[in-house]
C-alpha cells in the first residue's frame, strides 16, 4: 500500500502566515491525523478533507498549536455528522490530562452523557516506545521525547522508516545513533526554530550540526513566519512546506 504524508500547516505555535504544524497520514484507504491545532480544521477544509473522512487522530502533546482544534472536530462529528465517532491514538497518560486539562473545559456536558473522551471518540491506548499496528499498513512508535521538563511528549516513527518529531529539544544521539544509524530512517519531519535560543525547541543552528547524511534526510518544519530569510541557509536540510506532500518509504 503506497502511504503519503500531506502537511496541514508547516508553522510554529505564533506562526501567522502557516497554519499550526499538523499532516495527514493518506492512501485510498485512509486518512490518518497527526495532532490537530487550532488551525488545523481549516487547513483540512482548504483540502477539501470533512471530519467524517478523518479515519483517526494521533496525539503528540498537549499545546493548543497540536490540540486546539480538536474540539471542533469531535462537536462536528457529532452535530453535524449524526454522532460520528472518529479514533484518538495516544497514551493513558496522556488521554487523562488531554480530558483533564484542555478538553473538558468545553466538552463536559453530563446532561447528555457527554462527561468522558471516549464519549465523544474511540480512545485507542497505544503503549509508549512500542511499534504498534495503528491501521491496516500503518504502524506508529510514540517515542518518549523531551520537549518542557515534566511534560508528556512524544515524537512519532512512522511504518519503521519515517520519524516525525512533533516538538522535540535537539537530541543528536536519537537522531544519528538511534534513528539514523540503527533504524535507518530515510525520512526526517523535523520541528526547526530558525534563530534565537532553543530550549523547548531544536534550533537550526543545532540541527546543522549534524551529519551530512544525517541532514540529507531531513525535512524542516514548525517554523516562524520569517521562514524565507533563511532559504539557502539550512545546510543539505530542506523546508517542507504547507500542504506539500511526501512518500512515505515502503
Ligand atoms: N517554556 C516554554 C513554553 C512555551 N513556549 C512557547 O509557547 C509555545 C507553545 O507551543 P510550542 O509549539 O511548543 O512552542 C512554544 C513556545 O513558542 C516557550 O517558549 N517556552
Ligand atoms: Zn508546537
Ligand atoms: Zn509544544
Amino acid at each position: 500500500m503506497s502511504l503519503k504524508i500531506q502537511m496541514l500547516g508547516t508553522g510554529s505555535a505564533f506562526a501567522k502566515t502557516f497554519y499550526n504544524t499538523s499532516a495527514l497520514i493518506r492512501s485510498n484507504e485512509m486518512n490518518i491525523l497527526i495532532d490537530c491545532g487550532a488551525t488545523t480544521p481549516r487547513s483540512l477544509h482548504e483540502i477539501g478533507v470533512q471530519p467524517d473522512q478523518i479515519d483517526g487522530i494521533i496525539i503528540s502533546h498537549i499545546h493548543a498549536d497540536h490540540v486546539g482544534g480538536i474540539e471542533e472536530i469531535a462537536f462536528r462529528l457529532l452535530y453535524q455528522y449524526k454522532n460520528k465517532k472518529t479514533k484518538l491514538f495516544l497514551t493513558e497518560s496522556l488521554a487523562g490530562v488531554l480530558w483533564e486539562n484542555t478538553l473538558k473545559g468545553g466538552m463536559y456536558n453530563p446532561a447528555d452523557g457527554f462527561s468522558r473522551l471516549e464519549d465523544y471518540f474511540e480512545v485507542i491506548l497505544i503503549e509508549e516506545n512500542v511499534p504498534t499496528s495503528i491501521q491496516p499498513g500503518l504502524t506508529i512508535e510514540f517515542i518518549s521525547t523531551l520537549h518542557i521538563p515534566h511534560k508528556l511528549n512524544y515524537s512519532l516513527f512512522i511504518n519503521g522508516r519515517t520519524f516525525y518529531s512533533a516538538d522535540t529539544q535537539f537530541n543528536e544521539e536519537l537522531l544519528v545513533q538511534e534513528i539514523v544509524n540503527k533504524r535507518n530512517c530515510h525520512t526526517i519531519l523535523h520541528d526547526c526554530q530558525l534563530s534565537g535560543n532553543g530550549f523547548i525547541h531544536a534550533t537550526l543552528e543545532e540541527l546543522l550540526t549534524l551529519p551530512d547524511y544525517v541532514q540529507e534526510r531531513i525535512y524542516l518544519m514548525h517554523y516562524d513566519d520569517d521562514m524565507m530569510n533563511f532559504v539557502g541557509k539550512t545546510g543539505s536540510m530542506t523546508f517542507i512546506h504547507q500542504h506539500e506532500v511526501i512518500e512515505i518509504p515502503e
